[in-house]
Formats: C-alpha cells, sequence, structure tokens
C-alpha cells in the first residue's frame, strides 16, 4: 500500500496581506501592470484582485453630462469630491478582500500621484486598529518616451468607455492629452529621501531601467523580479503538442513512445507552416525531452538558430499509472480515479504530480518565455494546459480541462489587456486524448 503524504501549501494563510498600489500620470500602463501582475500571482497560488479606481469613478458618473478631461481639473471641487469618493470605495472593497482572507495580495490601481493620496493609503493599510497590517509596495512607472504613451493612447485609451461612442477619435486623444496635464501640474514623484520609508519600485520607460527601494517580504520580491523580466516588444509564442504517438494510439498515459505515421506527417506539415510564417527575428524552438516531442522538434531544425531540449516540458509524471490506459487506471485503483475527477488541478498520482506540481515546475518557463520574443513550444498535453491558462487567465478549475488537441498548433499574440489566440488544427488523422469531466453522478 503506498503511504499517502498530503503536502497542501498552507502557507497561504501564514503570509501578511499585501496591497500592490501603482503610481503614475495617465498612459503610463498602470492598468496594464496590474493585469499581467494579478494573471502571473494568480498562476503562481498567490490569490490576487485589482481594483482600478476609474471602474468605479465610470460606475459613479456617466460621461454624458460632464466635461471629459474638466472632470480631472484639480479646481473642479465638485469633481474631487467624486473622485475621492471613488478611491475611498475602492479602499474599502480592497481592505474587505483581504480582511476576508478572500485574497492575499490586493492591486490598487490609480493614478496615486499626490504624496496626500499615498499618504491616506498606507495609513489604511498601518491603521490602528487593523491586525495583521496590511504590508503595501509602490509600482511607480514614469515614462516620457512619446512612442510609448502615443501607443497606450491609441491601443487602449481612445477604445476606452470614457469615449467610444461619444466622439471622434482624433477628440478622443485630444482630449486624453489635456486629461493628462491635469494630473501633472499635481504630481509628486516617489522620492528615495522623502519617502525613504516607504516600499517601492519606479519602472522608467516600460522597464528600460528601474530604481528599487527597500524591498520588505517574499510577494514584493517575486513583484520586482517579474516586472524586469516583462517587454512589451510584439512577438508571439506558438504551443504545439508533439505529434501523435504509439501511445496515444493505444490510449496509453505518459510513456516515451515515438512518433505513429500520423504523427510523422504532422511533424512535416508542421515544418512546412512554419517556412511559410516567416517569423520575423530568429525562432527558438523548445521541446520536452521525449522521444515524440523531440522527432516533432527536429523536422524544424534548420529552421531555427537551434532547438533547445527541457526536463520541465516533459509530461505531467502519472507515477504508477505510467502506460496505463484511463479503463486500466481506473480498473486497478478505482478509489483514485475517482479522487482525481473530484479536483483534478491539486490530485497528486501516487509517485507522480498533480497539475499544481507542474505549474510549479513550469514557472521558470512562463518566465523565459515572458523575456524571449518568438519561440515556438513542443511540448505535452497537460503541461500546454497549465502554459496557455497563464496566458488565458484560465483559473485552477479550468485550467486541466482546456482543450489542446494533437496536431494543432496555437498562437498566441500578446496585446495590452489580453492575449490574442489562434488554433490552426492540422487536417492530419490523430485521436482524441480528450478526457471531460464526468458529469455530477
Ligand atoms: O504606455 C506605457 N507607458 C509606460 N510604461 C508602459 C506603458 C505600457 C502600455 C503600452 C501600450 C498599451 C498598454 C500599456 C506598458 N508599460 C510598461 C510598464 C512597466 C513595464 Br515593467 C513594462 C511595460
Ligand atoms: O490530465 P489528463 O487529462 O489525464 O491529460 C494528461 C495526459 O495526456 C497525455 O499527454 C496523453 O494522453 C498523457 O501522457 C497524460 O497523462
Amino acid at each position: 500500500m503506498h503511504t499517502r503524504v498530503h503536502f497542501h501549501s498552507s502557507r497561504e494563510q501564514v503570509r501578511v496581506p499585501n496591497v500592490i498600489a501603482l503610481v503614475g500620470l495617465p498612459a503610463r500602463g498602470k492598468t496594464y501592470i496590474s493585469h499581467k501582475l494579478c494573471r502571473y500571482l494568480n498562476w503562481i497560488g498567490i490569490k490576487t484582485r485589482a481594483f482600478n479606481v476609474g471602474e468605479y469613478r465610470r460606475k459613479a458618473c456617466d460621461f454624458s453630462n460632464e466635461g471629459k478631461s474638466d472632470f480631472f481639473n484639480p479646481q473642479n471641487l465638485r469633481a474631487v469630491k467624486i473622485r475621492d469618493e471613488c478611491a475611498r470605495l475602492a479602499m474599502e472593497d480592497m481592505g474587505q478582500y483581504l480582511e476576508n482572507k478572500e485574497g492575499e495580495v490586493a492591486i490598487f490601481d490609480a493614478t496615486n500621484t499626490t504624496r496626500e493620496r499615498r499618504k491616506w493609503l498606507v495609513d489604511f493599510c498601518k491603521k490602528e486598529d487593523r491586525d495583521p497590517k496590511f504590508r503595501i509596495f509602490f509600482v511607480e512607472s514614469v515614462c516620457d518616451d512619446p512612442e510609448i504613451i502615443n501607443s497606450n493612447i491609441a491601443e487602449v485609451k481612445i477604445s476606452s468607455p470614457d469615449y467610444v461612442g461619444r466622439m471622434t477619435e482624433e477628440q478622443a486623444r485630444d482630449d486624453f492629452v489635456r486629461r493628462i496635464e491635469n494630473y501633472k501640474s499635481q504630481y509628486e514623484t516617489l522620492d528615495e529621501e522623502l519617502d525613504d520609508e516607504l516600499s517601492f519600485i519606479r519602472v522608467i520607460n516600460a522597464g528600460r531601467s528601474f530604481y528599487v527601494h527597500n524591498v520588505n517580504g517574499h510577494v514584493q520580491s517575486r513583484v520586482v523580479y517579474f516586472l524586469m523580466n516583462i517587454h512589451l516588444l510584439p512577438r508571439s509564442i506558438y504551443l504545439t503538442r508533439h505529434g501523435e504517438s504509439e501511445y496515444n494510439r493505444i490510449g496509453r498515459l505518459g510513456g516515451d513512445s515515438p512518433l505513429s505515421d500520423n504523427g510523422l506527417t504532422y511533424a512535416q506539415k508542421l515544418r512546412e507552416y512554419f517556412e511559410k510564417e516567416n517569423v520575423p527575428g530568429d525562432l527558438r524552438i523548445w521541446s520536452s525531452q521525449k522521444i515524440r516531442a523531440a522527432q516533432t522538434a527536429n523536422h524544424m531544425k534548420d529552421l531555427a538558430a537551434h532547438v533547445e531540449y527541457w526536463k520541465v516540458l516533459d509530461e505531467i509524471d502519472a507515477g504508477i499509472c505510467e502506460g496505463l490506459t484511463y479503463e486500466d487506471f481506473q480498473a486497478r485503483y478505482p478509489k483514485q480515479f475517482a479522487e482525481r475527477d473530484k479536483d483534478k488541478y491539486h490530485y497528486r498520482y501516487p509517485s507522480g504530480e498533480s497539475y499544481e506540481d507542474l505549474v510549479a515546475r513550469l514557472e521558470p518557463v512562463i518566465m523565459e518565455l515572458e523575456r524571449q520574443s518568438n519561440v515556438l513550444v513542443v511540448s505535452h498535453q497537460a503541461v500546454l494546459r497549465c502554459i496557455l491558462a497563464y496566458f488565458d487567465n484560465k483559473n485552477r478549475s479550468e485550467l486541466p480541462y482546456l482543450n489542446v488537441p494533437l496536431h494543432t498548433i496555437i498562437k498566441l499574440t500578446p496585446k495590452a489587456y489580453s492575449c490574442e489566440i489562434e488554433m490552426f488544427k492540422f487536417k492530419i488523422d490523430a485521436v482524441d486524448t480528450y478526457r471531460a469531466k464526468p458529469n455530477e453522478p
């Protein structure tokens, strides 16, 4: 009988609640950072939610009767009152989220461009009757590169609910530039002397340089590490499973079987796809160290600088079920089989892995994908579900059931706040290895 030891990440209860507060003028990528950080922290298992004050303001007052940029004029006292009220509401909701332990990290996405506003936040996190106090980390984004600012305004501002359908793009752009001017007059940047006791990072020109001050604790150091590895440069990430393998054909899990004839055909067609794709610059190819993946990647050899073989890209280890079919698994270990369907993300095969283990094993791959330009990843069903869940912001109950069929290329193209996903299914026969969640009895 196998001794089963349950390792549950009990660290979640231990960690102090963290607030990550953005600082910066409009169109400095605060919401971009907020969305991306939220997605990364949730994926690595740190429950995180973003609170965007702009959304509270849009709920509080529709813009039909408000002057757009004038609403942000500091002399407009009525508007100042509404904006402060929205910030207070967002802060209250954030406080509840952390107090009720719904999550460990709250991201406060607002301009926070005055020392007074930031002091309000700090006092809120450290207030007398709060136990435990919230740790707060400021992420300031400063940017004077007009190209970056204009791409931000073009990509996300003029299509924002504040403008769309109310004025022309030209008018929207002009109004937004006036809105920025309103904030500039009041902007007090973080200062290493005046704000010496604060913890913060200043990101300059979309990550061209950084100033890091008084980093405190595990979450803040992960945030700094992540922000120093992401970039805005346009590129695409291609994901594909190996071609159909002999084990796929007989429904066996895991193993290290070679490609079937169909699989070999797919490997050839994959190469032809990339010959036509004309990927700009050089294409990096990462393969797992399983024969079926290496055979698939090797058909691309001379198209890419070189193929790299990563063991961390190997398929989920099914432990005692390696080499079995699902039918064998159910017949031989009925209790285990039933347990897996109850919570497929946390279920760990005896002597094997869970999807949660896979995510932990794949974190360096995600970090390197963020750093790189155009990459093709040749891997496996469970592994690609984890990678896809990161880029498509899928949670831990959806992740183990994502559809990643054989003989299909998944092309990811990151956009401002989301990732464009295209799936190219090749007309080459392949078995269907997808096993749906059985409906509740
Ligand atoms: O506009 C900007 N100014 C300044 N920094 C910016 C942007 C954007 C951006 C650009 C276009 C659309 C949506 C967001 C991203 N970052 C950014 C910030 C921090 C890091 Br680390 C990487 C990128
Ligand atoms: O988590 P699921 O749905 O069983 O999929 C993972 C399985 O898919 C395969 O890659 C192909 O069936 C197996 O090697 C692996 O155990």
